[in-house]
């Protein structure tokens, strides 16, 4: 060893959070504030993104670097959600926004599984822990529902039901470990031109935005400022969850499979037809069961084993059918410190 001091290495935080596919996804018809009410069962999977924040001098301000697969695609300016969360914690405290933001992608991108949403959540966390903010978890959720609707669960991680935008949570008790496999294509979908077909299938969006244009040209208050009014019969089919619910607190891996259920798969398909081929080749393989992960192009089969999970994955690849295939399991935990 030599004798000189060494520098102490720049503090830094590295905070993990999980992916997500969503179980059950039910929307109501879209809302004057653009959002649509749902009622979702969120799953976090053990795909996980990792971000890394560190100290860097006073007046340096927010700077950003990525790496995973798909880091290419990632904005690196203030449109990163990551960026948007270290600015919202540094507005909310009153501290400055001097960090060195680093995201590990271990989520697909825009595929349906909230990557984006579990960098924010990351930073967050992070940052709260490097500038020793001591903001409380209801702060950070509060702050995170802001950034984005899936962004709270991403903080709570395990298996919960979401109403509101998605992000009013309730946790859900389950046994055991499910095995999921997800095929991802190479060019994701946007979650509003998602939506918007959904609204233009179930043919509600015109009438709601006429009426509330009508009414503002008007003059009189558009119903976004009632919100009973406005959530009138936009409300998401309730559906019957019910056997989900006992299927997660069994850990039944079949009954779970056939209460797979999401509205905006129709979309989804819609928008990219060839997902058709994706979802038919995951039944042939005998899936439990398979469905467009939230608003997609990310398809996720649910297997009987780890084992089970590779097969269908193989099915995908020789078919040809998918950029990538990646296993996993569920449930995984939300945002964790981990160096
Ligand atoms: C569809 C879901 C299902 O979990 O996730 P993804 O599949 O995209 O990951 C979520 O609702 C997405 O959540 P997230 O991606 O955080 O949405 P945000 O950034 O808040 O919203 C982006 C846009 O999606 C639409 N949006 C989102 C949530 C919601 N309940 N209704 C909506 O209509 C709106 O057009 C909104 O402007
Ligand atoms: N940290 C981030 N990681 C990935 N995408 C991000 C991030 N911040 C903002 N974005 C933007 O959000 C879009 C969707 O993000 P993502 O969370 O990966 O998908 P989805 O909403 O389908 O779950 C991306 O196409 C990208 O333009």
């Amino acid at each position: 060893m030599s004798g000189h001091l060494h520098a102490a290495p720049e503090p830094s935080v590295t905070v993990r959070t999980p992916g997500k596919v969503n179980l059950v996804l039910r929307s109501g018809a879209r809302r004057d504030d653009g959002y649509h009410p749902l009622s979702t069962v969120f799953q976090a999977v053990s795909l996980f993104e990792e971000v890394t924040a560190t100290h860097v001098a006073p007046g340096t301000g927010i700077t950003l670097t990525v790496s995973g697969p798909q880091a290419d695609v990632v904005p690196l300016d203030e449109t990163n959600l990551a960026w948007r969360a270290a600015r919202a914690v540094a507005g909310h405290t009153g501290m400055d926004a001097d960090v060195a933001l680093h995201i590990h992608k271990g989520v697909p991108v825009a595929g349906g599984m909230a990557g984006g949403s579990a960098d924010a959540a990351a930073a967050l966390v992070a940052c709260d822990a490097l500038w020793d903010a001591g903001l409380s978890r209801h702060e950070l959720t509060m702050l995170g529902a802001e950034l984005g609707a899936d962004v709270p669960f991403a903080l709570l991680g395990h298996t919960a039901v979401g109403t509101g935008r998605g992000d009013v949570l309730t946790p859900v008790l389950t046994r055991g470990e499910f095995h999921w496999v997800f095929a991802v294509q190479d060019e994701g979908l946007s979650t509003p031109s998602v939506f918007a077909r959904f609204d233009e299938l179930s043919g509600t969006a015109p009438a709601a935005d006429h009426a509330e244009a009508a009414a503002v040209a008007a003059g009189r208050p558009g119903a976004a400022g009632r919100p009973d009014a406005a959530d009138a019969g936009r409300r998401p089919d309730p559906g019957d969850d019910a056997g989900l619910m006992t299927a997660l607190r069994a850990g039944d891996p079949t009954a779970l499979g056939e209460a797979l259920h999401n509205d905006l798969q129709a979309a989804a398909l819609d928008l990219r037809p060839e997902l058709g081929r994706v979802l038919e080749i995951a039944r042939d393989a005998g899936t439990l069961g398979a469905l467009v992960s939230g608003s997609g192009p990310t398809v996720a089969a649910l297997a009987r084993s780890r084992r089970h999970a590779l097969a269908i994955a193989a099915a995908w690849t020789s078919a040809g059918v998918v950029a990538s295939v990646w296993t996993a399991t569920g449930p995984a935990p939300g945002a964790r410190i981990t160096g």
